[in-house]
Parts: C-alpha cells; structure tokens; sequence
C-alpha cells in the first residue's frame, strides 16, 4: 500500500516535471480545455465524450511518452548521434500523429454540431 502511494508521488512529479519542462502542455491544456467547454456547449452524447476523453487522453499519454524518451536521450549522450536523433524524431511523430488524429475525431465528433449551428 506505502508503495503503492509513494509510486502515486512519483507519477505526480513527472506531471509536474511536464507541466514545468514542456511549453508545448500549455497548447494541448489549452486544447483539452476547449474540447470540454465545446462538449458542454453542444451537450455532446456519452458516446461522444468517450471520444473526446479518449483522444484528448492520448495526446497528453503521447506527450508524457516523448518527454521522457527526450529526457533518456539525452542521458544516453548530449553529443550529436544520429540515432538519438531519430529516436527524437520518432518519439516527437508520436505526438504529432495522435494530435492529427485528435483533430480529425474533434471535426467528426463537433462537425455536425457546427454545422447545425450555422444553419448549413
Ligand atoms: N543528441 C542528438 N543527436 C542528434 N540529433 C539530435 C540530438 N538532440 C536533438 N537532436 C535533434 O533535434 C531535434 C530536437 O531535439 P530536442 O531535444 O531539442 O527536442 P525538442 O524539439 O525540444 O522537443 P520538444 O519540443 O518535444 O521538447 C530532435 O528531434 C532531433 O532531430
């Protein structure tokens, strides 16, 4: 149990360490924030919220995985090697692709809803 609290501890400093170390969690705190207000907004359906929590989940869990990838990178060596390069580069297309991915669910997901509000 003592264990299990202590690994709570440590999960909450890595999101500190995120929040401090990454300016890039403000666009997607910025993002997340959005996705909730618009969801309320339109009174999205439970299935819909499923999607808007699971992307926009995604995208903090790719995050949260490049920063550390970034950080072990960088404890390997800080002298220029090109696989620490591509292991960057790789790491940093996983955000990339679940944030393209996320946008594409936040156009299917409040589209319609949009589109109903315009009147088209
Ligand atoms: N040691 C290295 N050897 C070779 N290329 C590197 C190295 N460090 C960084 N790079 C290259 O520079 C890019 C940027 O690396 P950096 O560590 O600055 O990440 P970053 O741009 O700050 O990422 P983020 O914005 O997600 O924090 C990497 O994707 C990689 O292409």
């Amino acid at each position: 149990m003592i264990g299990r609290i202590k690994a709570l501890r440590f999960a909450w400093q890595g999101l500190v360490f995120l929040w401090k170390g990454e300016p890039t969690t403000r666009f997607h705190l910025i993002g997340t924030i959005a996705a909730i207000i618009a969801g309320f907004a339109f009174g999205i359906e439970r299935w819909e919220w499923v999607f808007v929590i699971t992307f926009t989940t995604l995208v903090w869990f790719a995050e949260a995985v490049n920063t550390a990838v970034e950080r072990l990178a960088d404890a390997v060596t800080l002298e220029h090697h090109p696989l620490i390069g591509k292991a960057k580069d790789v790491a940093s297309a996983a955000v990339l692709i679940i944030s393209l991915g996320a946008a594409a669910g936040g156009v299917v997901v409040f589209g319609p809803y949009v589109l109903a509000l315009l009147g088209v």
